[in-house]
């Protein structure tokens, strides 16, 4: 058994909105310091002594890492662990675990929302009854924003794992054809099935990205990629915004030859009031604030995860250990 004493959540605002259950995750430790929030220069201070770190989102870079003397496990509350330097944590021998699986059903319904809303013009819709177009319609209803349908349509993931292959089996209930990227890593196991990249984005309808943000994915999607998708297409990310070029993408799309994007992640978050993709003239965009993970049920997993992560260091069985 490991015996651990001393625990600091730095960012429990962002998962926690006092409708948690966190009694489990009280009782994982004999001592623990909650933060709603920690800024890059409140993070050492508040480590302290700490032998276990919980973040969602707040950096923990190679110099904290150093820094944090008694630091043994870090906790993501989170899939992604972008915000972790994970090489420099394993140097360092303090173990990074991260929640899988915890968020499935949520992501996945995100994902869908942003295409049918872009696919059904939904959004352009709303926007005619708001400004009195129905009422004043002489016709029962309005056919001015051509609606598509996803049946038939073509999908190609990026990212073959828990989100990708869920997101797949919905695609696949509404009569969508599925392609799979070929993984970009060179250590990935065989990978018949899988479609390069560049013949992916040449041949679908809708591109959906679930792979992690790493060195080699930066802008996977840049103005290269934006240009070889078929005119018309649509791009979903709901994984990281550090995958996509935005001036890129804001191109794309004022110029038509992107057919909309459903983004609900930006770098960084939360993004400056120029970030290009938040420039009020960019057509067929939907944004969302970070939101694909966010419903409670998966909020409460997420807090499970972290409790049974530190419960499997603490009992010499690390799990969801991030290599
Ligand atoms: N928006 C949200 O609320 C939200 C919620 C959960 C997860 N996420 C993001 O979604 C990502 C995926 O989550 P997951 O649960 O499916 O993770 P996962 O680890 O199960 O799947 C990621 C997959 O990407 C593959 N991959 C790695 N590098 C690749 C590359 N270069 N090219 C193509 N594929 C590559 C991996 O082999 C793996 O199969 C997370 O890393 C996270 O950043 C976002
Ligand atoms: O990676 C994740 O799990 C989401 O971004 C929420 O933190």
């Amino acid at each position: 058994m490991s015996h651990l004493q001393r625990g600091v959540f730095l960012d429990l605002a962002t998962v926690d909105r006092d409708d948690l259950d966190l009694t489990e995750l009280r009782a994982s430790l004999p001592v623990w310091s909650f933060h709603e929030h920690t800024e890059p220069d409140q993070r050492l201070g508040r480590i302290g002594d700490a032998e276990v770190i919980v973040t969602n989102k707040v950096e923990l870079n190679a110099e904290v890492l150093t820094a944090a003397p008694r630091l043994r496990l870090v906790c993501a509350a989170a899939t992604g662990t972008n915000n972790i330097d994970v090489e420099a944590a394993r140097r360092l021998g303090i173990v990074v675990s991260n929640a899988r699986d915890y968020a499935t059903d949520s992501v996945v319904q995100h994902v869908f929302a942003l295409l049918l809303t872009l696919v059904t013009q939904l959004d352009a819709y709303r926007a005619d009854i708001r400004a009195g177009r129905w009422s004043a319609s002489d016709q029962f209803c309005l056919l001015d924003h051509p609606i598509g349908t996803v049946a038939g349509m073509r999908l190609g993931i990026i990212g073959w794992g828990v989100l990708g292959r869920a997101t797949a089996r919905v695609a696949e209930a509404f009569g969508m054809e599925v392609l799979v990227a070929e993984s970009l890593n060179p250590d990935r196991a065989a990978q018949e099935d899988r479609v390069p990249l560049e013949r992916l984005l040449g041949q679908c309808d809708v591109i959906s990205l679930h792979c992690p943000l790493t060195a080699t994915t930066r802008h996977l999607i840049d103005d290269a990629a934006l240009r070889q998708m078929r005119p018309g297409a649509l791009l979903l990310n709901t994984a990281r915004g550090g995958l996509v070029d935005p001036e890129a993408l804001a191109r794309y799309l004022r110029s038509g030859h992107l057919g909309g994007a459903g983004i609900d992640v930006l770098e960084p978050e939360p993004p400056p009031a120029d970030h290009p993709l938040l420039a009020d003239d960019i057509p067929n965009l939907i944004l969302t604030p970070h939101t694909a993970w966010a419903a409670r049920t998966a909020r409460q997993r997420v807090i499970d995860e972290v409790t049974a992560n530190i419960h499997g260091y603490a009992s010499d069985q690390p799990r969801n250990v991030v290599e």
